[in-house]
């Protein structure tokens, strides 16, 4: 059947009036003319303001959760993504932490051995995972909710974690493994036979004198890298605390959202703002005392000799090392970098120390495992330990530096050039993007209420079950999480926002439930599940979608991913998916769609 033989049911109301005089026909076009004038003028007027608000809103993101649950991993992951020659530009600054991260590695190591020689117990050491057990109790309606064993560990209400004494991170200390005042008969304790003993001892007395010299490295690296290169989660200067002050603290609790604290520190957003336009890179707020990440990462590729520091075995430096190794630099700098120098030096016993048979029985032992700490590489030491060591895209991902204070990035996506685009919204798209990541650790959680005014989206990644708090051994992380995300939820301030929850570390997850770590252990309302991934994972989604539900002031839009987001392929779909969401409902909230 034809459609154009069909009449217009509308044409009727187009159609010129029957017996319309030549006069009235004038009147009518010019009536219509006038009319359309002002249709065209509306809609111009609203094509501009639409490309206004284009141009001038800006998506703002806020990425929450405690230290070391995957922030600033994810945060790389849009970068990587999306701003490919700001990480190219970057790559080389990643390698001190990256070495730094090595340093700390072999340290945990050697200290383990330490403990054990010194008949410390396992479980006086970070990572010996005497379980702490996270229970659900029934709220007043009758849901689950998290709650302590240990009352009085979290208070949330008084802040969102509010400062405590923490146990210091320390650097490592160096003593001689005979130093100790030890037994005197130096043995590794039950399960080490005598001979096995002698030999662990000849091998750690060697490979510790062997690598002393990290400990100048640390510092070296330390210095270079500033306050995000220490792991001291107990010092106030980091804190924020200094700068804010005592009594200019934010309180969490219904005060969250209270008129003075958002005033106090939207000045002080404000003002930093001001000083520090956002704008192609990493920003720190300065005036609470933290530095650029940038300037940090380039400063991390200065020099500063540490001659006397490097190690000299059988009176060369240079033996044991490849002509690879020895080669000069093009760049000349190889003296001046002494910190790689050392390391390259150091690579054989490193991988000594780390393929031990009677080490690795230690660790194993004292239950210390550290390929599963933030910063791991031990494995990639016969690449990294060189002179021309550059970091790779994984090993950028992999670093830990912690985050200290708040720093903005700002990522643009562009249609169609710059991989993005939105169905429906023309390839005139462009969007700015403002990602704030925070660092997560108790002390400084306080200053994260500045930012939650005017945010689009929170991304909250949540890491493992069996573990505690780098900054209080006593408190489980998971248990950490779920109260820090109630209050998340709750915060009147956060009530729009949309809320996007990883279940991250699922690497780990797998992991450990493979090497027959039990999730009711620490989850006893766990119960009678299979202790498979997909069946934890799932169970904790819906405890967090509880805890969301139940928090939320108002309905609001929420996503929910499980992820390892140091794997960038398996990460990139989420990203997208993630960053489309976000635009979805920023634009639903500006009525565009
Ligand atoms: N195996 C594994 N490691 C991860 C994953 N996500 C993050 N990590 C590692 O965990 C460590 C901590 O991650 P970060 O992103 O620095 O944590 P953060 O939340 O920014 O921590 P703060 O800056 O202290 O608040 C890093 O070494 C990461 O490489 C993951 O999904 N799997
Ligand atoms: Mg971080």
């Amino acid at each position: 059947m034809g459609t154009t033989d069909t009449p217009d049911p509308f044409a009727i109301f187009h159609a010129p009036p029957p017996n319309e005089t030549a006069g009235e026909r004038v009147a009518r076009e010019e009536r219509e003319a006038a009319a359309r004038k002002v249709s065209d003028r509306i809609d111009e007027e609203l094509k501009q303001e639409k490309a206004r608000l284009k141009r001038q809103k800006v998506i703002r993101v806020l990425l929450l959760g405690q230290s070391e649950s995957g922030k600033s991993t994810t945060l790389k992951n849009f970068r990587y993504q999306y701003a490919r020659a700001e990480w190219n530009a970057e790559r080389s600054a990643w390698r001190a932490v990256i070495q730094l991260n090595v340093v700390r590695s072999v340290m945990s190591v050697l200290d383990a051995v330490q403990a054990q020689l010194d008949g410390v117990h396992a479980g006086v050491e970070d990572g010996a995972p005497t379980p702490t057990v996270l229970t659900f109790s029934g709220g007043p309606d009758g849901s689950e909710t998290p709650s302590s064993p240990r009352a009085g560990h979290i208070s949330m209400a008084s802040g969102l974690g509010s400062p405590t004494v923490q146990t210091a991170h320390r650097t490592s200390s160096f003593k001689h493994p005979l130093a100790s005042p030890g037994p005197m008969t130096p043995t590794f304790g039950k399960g080490f036979t005598t001979h096995q003993s002698e030999a662990l001892l000849q091998t750690y007395t060697t490979l510790h004198d062997r690598l002393e010299c990290l400990h100048a490295v640390e510092l070296e690296l330390m210095r270079r890298l500033g306050e995000g290169g220490t792991e001291d989660y107990g010092s106030e200067s980091g804190s924020l605390l200094g700068v804010l002050g005592k009594d200019d603290e934010v309180q969490s609790d219904a005060a969250d959202d209270e008129p003075r604290g958002r005033d106090m520190n939207m000045q002080g957003r404000n003002a930093s703002r001001s000083r520090t336009p956002v704008g192609g890179g990493s920003r720190v707020r300065r005036e609470w005392g933290v530095h650029y990440l940038h300037e940090a990462l380039v400063r991390s590729a200065s020099s500063r000799s540490l001659k006397g520091k490097a190690p000299v075995r059988n009176g060369s430096a240079n033996n044991g090392r490849s002509s690879q190794d020895t080669a000069p630099r093009a760049s000349g700098d190889e003296e001046e970098d002494e910190p790689t120098r050392i390391l390259a030096d150091c690579r054989e016993a490193m991988q000594s120390l780390w393929a031990d048979e009677g080490v690795r029985a230690v660790l194993k032992r004292r239950k210390v495992r550290v390929e599963e700490r933030a910063g791991f590489f031990l494995d990639d030491l016969a690449r990294i330990a060189t002179l021309d060591y550059t970091p790779s895209d994984a090993d950028v991902v992999r670093a830990r530096l912690r985050t200290l204070g708040v720093q903005e990035y700002k990522l643009q996506f562009n249609a169609p050039t710059g991989g993005f685009a939105f169905g429906g919204i023309g390839s005139d798209f462009q969007q700015d993007w403002i990602l704030y990541d925070v660092g997560g650790s108790r002390t400084i959680r306080h200053a994260w209420v500045p930012y939650f005014d005017n945010i689009q989206a929170i991304i909250f990644p949540v890491s493992c079950f069996d573990e505690r708090l780098t900054e209080d051994q006593k408190v489980n992380r998971l248990e950490d999480s779920f109260l820090l995300f109630r209050k998340i939820c709750a915060s009147k301030l956060l009530a729009r926002a949309t809320i996007i929850l990883f279940l991250n570390k699922c690497d780990l997850l797998k992991r450990k439930l493979r090497a027959g770590v039990k999730v009711r252990e620490y989850l006893p309302s766990f119960g009678d599940r299979k202790n498979e991934p997909a069946v934890v994972v799932k169970y904790l989604r819906e405890k967090f979608r509880e805890v969301l539900k139940e928090n939320s002031p108002e309905q609001r839009s929420s996503y929910f991913y499980a992820t390892s987001v140091v794997d960038t392929s398996a990460t990139a779909n989420t990203i997208t998916a993630v960053k489309d969401s976000i635009v979805q409902n920023y634009l639903k909230r500006a009525d565009f769609l």
